[in-house]
């Protein structure tokens, strides 16, 4: 049998690479035919054609509501979400799908009342401590939500919730020395990552400066938009689609506090300096970074942090004793619940 399945989830690469995460677990799995709802203009406008050149791909010309949400804006906002609706329910309803993965993100709204309508299994992924206004409102038509965190603030319904973790890009293979000499980088040194999700972060650039000009026996890869390395030990890169390859060999990660960035660095069992952005939705960032709080993992503020505390912290930094995975990729659990809940693949 070939399943017909729709997927929504974007804006953000928080948002989009657990839905990419669990379609590649699902083609290990089933066959079928991939619609894919993006943002028109937004990083899974982009992404998807190239990860998933087979899929019919659709973006929408959506928007987020405006904080705060009495905006008299979000009118035009919503009146454009019911055109979206409209839209999307007629291309579902000729082509049927079986189910419908959303993975968080305004899109995924149209998408998921649409599916309700036509009575289509709808299947909820949260990455965030506190859950999104689309996934709240959405959550009542779901069969399942499956959420990284325990206690998930704002879920109304924990019977039909799963507790998998949040879907990553695992590498299958960690190749340290051949990822290393990408970066024209000796093994003799540890490595630290340094990012600002995946939009990038100014404050973490410029907090890092200092700490490049006092640090020459650590190296560096930093991801930023800006930035123009002028140090022997320091890579930096706009954007790189593997990303977490380069996590899987590193001793330590400066990052915001996005849900993904942090379950990825979770997932590899890094060290890390986490400073949540100071104005994300219902400051979830700080919420996300709280919830993942253990030894070794260095939480502060925008306003408390400054580079010495990062020199500080990074001082004590060394190789790890292995690189290898310890854990199940969540996309695994969430692939087999969905197949299971309809009846098996
Ligand atoms: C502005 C905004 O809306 N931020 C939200 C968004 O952040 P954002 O998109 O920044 O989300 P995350 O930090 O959670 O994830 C970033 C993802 O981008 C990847 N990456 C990044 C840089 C790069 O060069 N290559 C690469 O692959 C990371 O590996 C990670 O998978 O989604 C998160 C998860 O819902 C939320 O917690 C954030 O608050």
């Amino acid at each position: 049998m070939k399943y017909n399945i729709v997927v929504s989830g974007g804006g953000t690469g928080g948002h989009y690479y657990p839905a990419y995460s669990v379609i590649k677990e699902l083609e290990n799995n089933i066959d079928f035919n991939l619609t894919y709802f993006t943002i028109y203009n937004r990083l899974d406008y982009f992404k998807v054609p190239q990860d998933f050149p087979e899929a019919t791909h659709i973006p929408l010309r959506v928007k987020g509501l405006i904080r705060p949400l009495y905006s008299i804006k979000n009118i035009s906002i919503l009146l454009n979400t019911y055109k979206n609706y409209l839209k999307v329910k007629k291309i579902m309803k000729n082509n049927r799908p079986d189910f419908v993965i959303l993975t968080g993100g305004y899109v995924t709204v149209p998408v998921g009342l649409a599916a309700k309508d036509l009575k289509i299994p709808i299947f909820i992924l949260e990455q965030n401590k506190i859950m999104g206004i689309a996934n709240k409102v959405l959550s009542k038509y779901a069969k399942k939500i499956f959420l990284t965190f325990k206690n998930t603030i704002g879920n109304k319904y924990p019977e039909k919730s799963i507790i998998s973790g949040n879907p990553l890009r695992v590498p299958n293979t960690i190749n340290r020395t051949k990822l290393l000499k990408n970066l024209k980088f000796d093994d003799n040194k540890p490595l630290v990552t340094v990012f600002g999700g995946s939009l990038g972060s100014d404050f973490i650039d410029n907090l890092m400066i200092d700490v490049y000009n006092h640090i020459n026996d650590i190296n560096f890869l930093h991801i930023s938009k800006n930035l123009k390395s002028q140090w022997s030990n320091v890579r930096v890169f706009k954007y790189l689609d593997n990303l977490t390859e380069y996590l899987s060999i590193s001793d330590m990660a400066i990052s915001r506090g996005g849900a993904t960035s942090l379950s990825e660095i979770d997932f590899f069992e890094l060290p890390a300096i986490i400073i949540p952005w100071g104005n994300s939705a219902e400051n979830q960032q700080f919420l996300n970074a709280k919830s993942f709080n253990k030894e070794n993992i260095h939480i502060f503020t925008e306003n408390d942090i400054n580079s010495k505390d990062i020199i500080d912290i990074i001082s004590n930094v060394h190789k790890r004793k292995d690189y290898i995975i310890k854990k199940e990729n969540p996309s695994k659990i969430i692939t087999k619940t969905i197949l299971d809940s309809l009846g098996g693949a």
